[in-house]
């Protein structure tokens, strides 16, 4: 489901937001609008703004934070999970309850697991879930080590929700994520935060910046998928002077031709 995601948005259905800001985030070329957030998150205002986002075309997702706000009609869920917490119910236990009540209902294929680790000791993700927070490189990267080897989870998310990251910390999971997806949150608000969370994350996902500055959030994405062009599309080297060229050989052309 979001293989191939370089960018999104993440709306926060507590939060109020024109229709002129909404018009510009659903219009920007981003790869997915998520909707969500951590506290005042309920059925009514989840499903209002799944009808605004659905007059456009964009890919809009739900993730999961409570399990009375799941809205049907979403392209897909994402659920979260949090490894940096001592409390067994943001582990697994809310999503053991959800199963046990909804198991006949859920749409598994549309459901992507995200593991969380939250970096951010004064986000209010990390009070909700009392995550610890406070970790060093080396804790980040046996936490990608899990996900990645042990686990085989999809994704695994560097969360500082609220406030730009380390780099460090997040290059600490890159070095060990080759099949496991990267999400990287938080604080982006320029173009060089974009930017290098961009040559660090797969995906980087921009919150309260649509709130605090509309026209900037906009233009991370085309900060976003350029800094991914750049690195996914070999650098041109000096134009060859045709003049110069050496013709190929007919011999040549033979030893390139297989079997
Ligand atoms: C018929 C139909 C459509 C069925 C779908 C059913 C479905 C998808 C079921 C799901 C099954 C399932 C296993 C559900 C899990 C249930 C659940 C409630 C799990 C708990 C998830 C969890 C660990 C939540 C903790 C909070 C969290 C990690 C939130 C992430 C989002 C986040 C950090 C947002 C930022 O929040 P914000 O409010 O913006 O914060 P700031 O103030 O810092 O900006
Ligand atoms: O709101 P910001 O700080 O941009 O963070 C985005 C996202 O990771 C929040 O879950
Ligand atoms: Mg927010």
């Amino acid at each position: 489901m979001a293989a191939g995601w370089r960018h999104v948005f993440k709306l926060d259905p507590n939060r109020a937001l024109s229709d002129l800001a909404l018009k510009m985030i659903c219009l920007s070329e981003t790869d997915a609008i998520v909707v969500g957030g951590t506290d005042g998150i309920t059925f009514a205002n989840t499903s209002a703004l799944l009808e605004r986002i659905r007059r456009y075309s964009v890919p809009c997702v739900q993730e999961v934070s409570d399990l009375s706000s799941v809205v049907p009609g979403f392209d897909g869920y994402l659920i979260p999970t949090v490894l940096n917490t001592e409390e067994m119910k943001w582990a697994h236990g809310m999503h053991f309850e959800a199963i046990r009540q909804y198991g006949d209902l859920i749409p598994w294929e549309r459901c992507l697991l995200l593991g969380y680790v939250i970096l951010n000791p004064d986000a209010k993700v990390s009070r909700l879930t009392k995550a610890d927070a406070l970790l060093q490189e080396a804790d980040v990267t046996a936490y990608a080590r899990l996900i990645e080897h042990l686990f085989e989870w999809p994704v695994m998310y560097i969360e500082y929700s609220g406030r730009f990251g380390d780099p460090q910390m997040v290059l600490a999971a890159r070095k060990q994520l080759k099949r496991a997806q990267l999400f990287y949150g938080g604080g982006i608000s320029n173009r060089e935060q974009a930017e290098k969370m961009a040559e660090l994350a797969d995906t980087v996902v921009v919150g309260n910046l649509v709130y605090r500055n509309v026209e900037m959030a906009v233009r991370t994405v085309k900060w976003v998928q350029e800094t991914k062009k750049r690195l996914t599309e070999p650098e041109q080297g000096p134009a060859t002077d045709k003049a110069d060229a050496v013709p190929l050989e007919p011999k040549d052309l033979k030893n390139d031709v297989k079997g």
